[in-house]
């Protein structure tokens, strides 16, 4: 059974942050992701899981300045201290929203940056991981990190699988997983299924969106019913994270996923493919 995730940083944005969390449950979701809850008490985001009855299912840790452009901390020389904040203040609200895992984003590189810059960056973000995975399993939280497209995100650290599989085997830690967003390896690398079975024992959260529009997994051009299959069939437990932004209305484009229990708009506009 595929468990569906609202990511309600894209999804229901029709409404205010914290009545994204009804609409999702009412459209048949019952887990929820987002990328930062910082904006709010921990107390109102239990309120408003508990009277939906949903699950947090990720976060992302505090990302540094990201109105001014950075995406993450994870993999930054110099920033360590800060780094080990976001840790802290993640798991606080990790504990309070029982949530069993957050992402660490790895942070960018610079234009011009060399062998020697990404060595320390590549050594940073080691180390920084294996103090997040230590802090982390104190709570029985994981630490995921992210494979993300350099179209989308220009000199994000880490862009490629078998990077982000070094990085777990380097670190070591059981509770530091792949964070498996199929639109980024789509984007980087295609091959999503045998990707899939490689390194599915390194998952810990699956995100999907369509490809190369990041709209609904029904439009573009990966088919998402044989991910699903080989899903089923690989035993996945965990969740799938709708990490997309809705071509049209939000409910009107799930459709995609009736079958998975999500109930569509009946309104719902006849549209092309693609
Ligand atoms: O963008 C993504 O795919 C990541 O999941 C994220 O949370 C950072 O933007
Ligand atoms: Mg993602």
């Amino acid at each position: 059974m595929i468990r569906l995730a609202a990511n309600l940083s894209m999804l229901f944005t029709e409404h205010a942050f914290l009545d994204r969390f009804a609409a999702a449950a009412d459209a048949g979701f019952h887990g929820v992701e987002y990328l930062f809850p910082y904006a709010h008490e921990p107390m109102a985001l239990k309120a408003a899981l508990q009277e939906s009855d949903l699950r947090q299912v990720l976060f992302n840790l505090p990302p540094g300045d990201w109105d001014a452009g950075e995406r993450g901390l994870a993999s930054l020389p110099g920033r360590e201290a800060e780094f080990r904040d976001a840790v802290v203040e993640a798991l606080r609200y990790a504990e309070a929203l029982d949530c069993q895992r957050v992402h660490a984003m790895a942070g960018l590189l610079p234009a011009d940056a060399d062998a020697v810059v990404r060595a320390a960056h590549h050594a940073t973000y080691l180390n920084n991981l294996r103090f997040a995975a230590n802090e982390a399993a104190k709570v029985g939280c994981q630490v995921l990190i992210e494979p993300i497209n350099t179209r989308d995100m220009p000199g994000y650290f880490l862009s490629r699988q078998a990077q982000a599989m070094a990085v777990l085997e380097a670190v070591g830690a059981d509770n530091l997983r792949l964070q498996f967003d199929l639109y980024h390896c789509q984007v980087m690398e295609g091959d999503l299924i045998r990707h899939l079975e490689r390194q599915f024992g390194a998952i810990g959260h699956i995100q999907i969106a369509g490809v190369p529009q990041r709209h609904e997994p029904d439009r573009g051009e990966i088919h998402y019913p044989a991910i699903f299959e080989r899903l089923e069939s690989l035993g996945y437990a965990g969740w799938v994270g709708c990490e997309y932004r809705p071509a049209g209305g939000t409910r009107q484009g799930l459709e995609w996923g009736r079958e998975h229990g999500l109930t569509p708009d009946a309104a719902r506009n006849t549209r092309s493919n693609g």
